[in-house]
C-alpha cells in the first residue's frame, strides 16, 4: 500500500485536572511511513506516552485526526477502532504483560485467534514466530520460566503475530541489560525491516537511537527533530 502508514494531522489534547487544564498535545503532526522507525525522546512528563496513546487509538484527542492505512478512525465507532487496534496496529510494553498460565507459543498465537486466524494456523505463526527469535525449542515454556531479555522477545513476537501496519512500543527494552537491550532491539528492527511496518518507539534510552531513521521530541505539544545538545 501506498502513502503513509500513520498520519496525525493537528491533534490537540488536554487533561483537564483539580488544578486546571493542561495541553499536554496541541495541533501534532507526524507522518510515518512504512518500514520507517522513528524515536520519541523527551522528559518525562512531555506528552510521550499521550502521543503514543493517541496514535495507537487507546484515548481518543479532543481534535485532530488519527489516520491509519488510509482510514480516518476517529470516525469510527467503538467497534471499527477496537477492529483496526486489532488488525493493523501492535504494541510493545516495557512491562511485557504477558498471560502467566500460558506458554510463550499461545501468549503470541493469542491475538491472532481473537482476531480469527484458525487454532493450527496461529500456532504455525507463533513457532515461525519464536524461530526468527530465537526461541524455537522455548515454545512450550511459560513466561516465569524465561529470562527478562526471552520474555520480551515473546511480547515482541506476540505485537508482530498479526502483521501490524503499525508497532507502538513504550520503552520496549527499560528493564533489561544494555547486551539484552541491543539483541532485543535488533530482533525487532530485522522483523518490522522485513515486514514494512511503521514503528514508533518512546525511550529514555539514546543509545536506542542511533537505529532510528528520525528521532522526534515534543516542544510545547508539537513535534520536533531531537538535536542532541
Ligand atoms: N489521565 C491524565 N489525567 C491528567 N493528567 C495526565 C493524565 N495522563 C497524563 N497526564 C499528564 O500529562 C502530561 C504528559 O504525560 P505523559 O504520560 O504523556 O508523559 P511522558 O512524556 O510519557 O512521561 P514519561 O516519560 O514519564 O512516561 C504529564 O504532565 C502528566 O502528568
Amino acid at each position: 500500500m501506498s502513502g503513509p502508514v500513520l498520519e496525525l494531522i493537528g491533534i490537540d489534547r488536554t487533561y483537564r485536572t483539580e488544578a486546571g487544564e493542561l495541553p499536554v498535545l496541541r495541533g501534532t503532526e507526524l507522518r510515518l511511513n512504512a518500514g520507517e522507525l522513528v524515536g520519541l525522546v523527551g522528559p518525562s512528563g512531555s506528552g510521550k506516552s499521550t502521543l503514543l496513546h493517541t496514535a495507537g487509538l487507546l484515548e481518543r484527542p479532543e481534535g485532530g485526526k488519527v489516520m491509519l492505512d488510509g482510514i480516518d478512525c476517529l470516525s469510527l465507532d467503538d467497534k471499527g477502532r477496537t477492529a483496526v487496534r486489532r488488525n493493523k496496529i501492535g504494541f510493545v510494553y516495557q512491562f511485557h504483560h504477558l498471560l502467566p498460565e500460558f506458554n510463550a507459543a499461545d501468549n503470541i498465537a493469542m491475538p491472532l485467534m481473537i482476531a480469527g486466524v484458525k487454532k493450527k494456523a496461529a500456532r504455525e505463526k507463533a513457532q515461525a514466530l519464536l524461530e526468527v527469535m530465537g526461541l524455537a525449542d522455548r515454545g512450550h515454556h511459560q513466561p516465569g520460566q524465561m529470562s527478562g531479555g526471552e520474555q520480551q522477545r515473546v511480547a515482541i513476537a506476540r505485537a508482530l503475530a498479526n502483521d501490524p501496519r503499525l508497532v507502538i512500543a513504550d520503552e520496549p527494552t527499560g528493564n533489561l541489560d544494555p547486551v539484552t537491550t541491543e539483541r532485543v532491539f535488533a530482533t525487532l528492527i530485522k522483523m518490522v525491516r522485513n515486514e514494512g511496518a511503521a514503528v514508533l518507539v518512546a525511550t529514555h534510552n539514546f543509545a536506542l537511537t542511533q537505529h532510528m531513521d528520525r528521532v522526534l521530541t515534543l516542544q510545547d505539544g508539537q513535534l520536533v527533530d531531537y538535536k542532541p545538545e
